[in-house]
Parts: structure tokens; C-alpha cells; sequence
């Protein structure tokens, strides 16, 4: 937790919808005139894909049918802790960018399943946000959630987030359904033991549930627009939150426990300005005063 350089922490499994949620951030960002650096959590994948695929299949040789991007050994989070720490401390720190398909490739000149090189944040920013799969890791090596002052969780009913994971693939990313279904059964392991775990760490998390039929996710034929959806939005710790007023401001909604609040799917992103915004602001203040 840092006063001076506070640091935003969004999480989510692949699919989820983190990269959605950073426009909503964004948004808010811009009009609150507020300067970010972004970090992706892919950008701190241990392996490129081709040795990504040369360790998965060394492992699976040795008997290992467990290891998937979702295990902390495939991911450097202590230099992820370093960078929140460093930032937290300093307001500096470092990234760089995993490179998924040919849109990304021409904008970096970086061929797709390989990095960029690593390069310095801009030094005046206000806050730093991170969106990705270990945003509030705790484990015997790291505490990375101890060192983020706002988390978030993005954590789509699993049915939902599969269908939006082999769509996405599928349209951007160039995936079969197949190769997609491999993967997600691939990372089953450590969907339970690494990303589910940080969800009772997070401040709020944000769950989509879709109200139509996604019984069978693998013959979905899109993905449950907003209106085909509610969104469960869960406080860790409820105090402070004004729910008279988040309820009378966002027509349909309601509360469903004395720490959640249930909204219409297409008033997701209006939930989040609201909810947001003044939790930005205040990070923002209290580093001016530090
Ligand atoms: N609230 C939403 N309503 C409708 N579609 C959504 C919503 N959120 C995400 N999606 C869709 O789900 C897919 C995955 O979302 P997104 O790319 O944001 O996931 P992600 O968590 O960033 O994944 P990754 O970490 O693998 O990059 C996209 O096609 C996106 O348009
Ligand atoms: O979304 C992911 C993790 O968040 C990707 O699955 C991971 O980054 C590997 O990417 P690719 O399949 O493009 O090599």
C-alpha cells in the first residue's frame, strides 16, 4: 500500500474481461484528469509462447499435466512485486508487452508470442494500474495484494467467461474452439489453486451472470450481450458504501446481501463510474497530501 503512489489492481482470469473493464478505468481516468501508467499482467509471462510450448511439453513428458499461464512458476510475479513495490515507493518502475496477434505486432514491430523490450514508466503519473491474472497474488513468495491499494476483481459466472475466452480467441487471436477448450481444461488446476484464491483478497469484484441459457458454453453462438446479463457487485468490506444512493441511481437494481448489490448487465458500466470514481479520487487526494 503506498499513500504517495497509489496502485489500482484489476484481476481477472483470461476472457474475463479486464481489457473491457480498463475503458471503463479510462474513461475515468480522463475526465477525473487523472494520469495512469497501465500495466498488463501478461507482460510479465515467464516464458515467450515457443518456450511456453517447449516447457509445457516437458513437463507433460515428466507427468506434469498441471502447469498452464495460470501457475505461478509461468509468470514472474516477484518482479511484478518489485515493479509494485518500486512504484509504490518511488513512482517509477518498468514493463513491457506480450505480444498476441498481428495488431498488436504492427504496432510494436515484435513478431506475436514474443515481448518487447522492457521500458520505463513515465515518471509523473498520479497512480499505477495494473489489469490482469495475478493482480492480488498471496502465496509462500509473493504478497502482491498487500502492495495494491484498490483491487478489483472481474469474474464472470465460469460458463460466461469461457464462452467470452473461445470468442475472443476464436475472432482476434485465431484459435479453433478446440485448440480454446484444450486450454481452458489445460488450466483447470490452476484456475482453482492460483486466480480463484485472489477473489477473497480483492476490495470489490464484479460478477456477470448471464439470464439466458449458456448451459452448453462450447456451441455458443455469442457472447450474452449486456442486456442478456446482471452483474453481482460484491464489497469486502461494505462500511462507506452508500447503497441507498448506488440503488436509487441505477434504475433496476438492487441488494441481494448487506455487502452486494445486483445491477442490470447494460448499467455495468454507469455502476462503475459511480462506484469508482470517488474511491480514484480519494487515492488521488490523499497522495497529493502525501
Ligand atoms: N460486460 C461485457 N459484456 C459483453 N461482452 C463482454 C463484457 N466483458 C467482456 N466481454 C467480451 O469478452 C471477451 C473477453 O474480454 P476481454 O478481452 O476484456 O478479456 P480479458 O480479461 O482482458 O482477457 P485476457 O486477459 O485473456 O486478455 C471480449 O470479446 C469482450 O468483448
Ligand atoms: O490471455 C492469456 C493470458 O491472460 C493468454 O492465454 C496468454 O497470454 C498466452 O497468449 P497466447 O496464446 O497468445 O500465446
Amino acid at each position: 500500500m503506498s499513500k504517495k503512489h497509489p496502485i489500482i489492481s484489476v484481476t481477472g482470469s483470461s476472457g474475463a474481461g479486464t481489457s473491457t473493464v480498463k475503458h471503463t478505468f479510462d474513461q475515468i481516468f480522463r475526465r477525473e484528469g487523472v494520469k495512469a501508467v497501465s500495466i498488463e499482467g501478461d507482460a510479465f509471462h515467464r516464458f515467450n509462447r515457443a518456450d511456453m510450448k517447449a516447457e509445457l511439453d516437458r513437463r507433460y513428458a515428466a507427468g506434469d499435466a498441471t502447469f498452464s499461464h495460470f501457475s505461478y512458476e509461468a509468470n514472474e510475479l516477484k518482479e511484478l512485486e518489485r515493479v509494485f513495490r518500486d512504484y509504490g515507493e518511488t513512482g517509477r518502475g518498468r514493463t513491457r508487452t506480450y505480444v498476441h496477434d498481428d495488431a498488436e505486432a504492427a504496432r510494436t514491430g515484435v513478431a506475436p508470442g514474443n515481448f518487447t523490450d522492457w521500458r520505463d514508466f513515465d515518471s509523473d503519473s498520479h497512480l499505477l494500474f495494473y489489469e490482469g491474472l495475478h493482480g492480488a497474488v498471496v502465496n509462500s513468495e509473493v504478497n502482491i495484494a498487500a502492495l495494491a491499494d484498490l483491487k478489483i476483481g472481474v469474474v464472470p459466472v465460469i460458463n460466461l467467461e469461457w464462452i467470452q475466452k473461445i470468442h475472443r480467441d476464436r475472432a482476434t487471436r485465431g484459435y479453433t474452439t478446440e485448440a480454446v477448450t484444450d486450454v481452458i481444461l489445460r488450466r483447470m488446476h490452476a484456475y482453482v489453486h492460483c486466480i480463484v484464491p485472489q477473489f477473497s483478497q480483492t476490495d470489490i469484484n464484479f460478477q456477470r451472470v448471464p439470464v439466458v441459457d449458456t448451459s452448453n458454453p462450447f456451441i455458443a453462438r455469442w457472447i450474452p450481450t449486456a442486456d442478456e446479463s446482471v452483474v453481482v457487485i460484491r464489497f469486502r468490506n461494505p462500511r462507506g458504501i452508500d447503497f441507498p444512493y448506488l440503488t436509487s441511481m441505477i434504475h433496476g437494481s438492487w441488494m441481494s446481501r448487506a455487502n452486494s448489490i445486483v445491477v442490470p448487465g447494460n448499467k455495468l458500466d454507469l455502476a462503475m463510474q459511480l462506484i469508482l470514481t470517488p474511491l480514484i479520487e480519494r487515492l488521488v487526494r490523499e497522495s497529493k497530501v502525501a
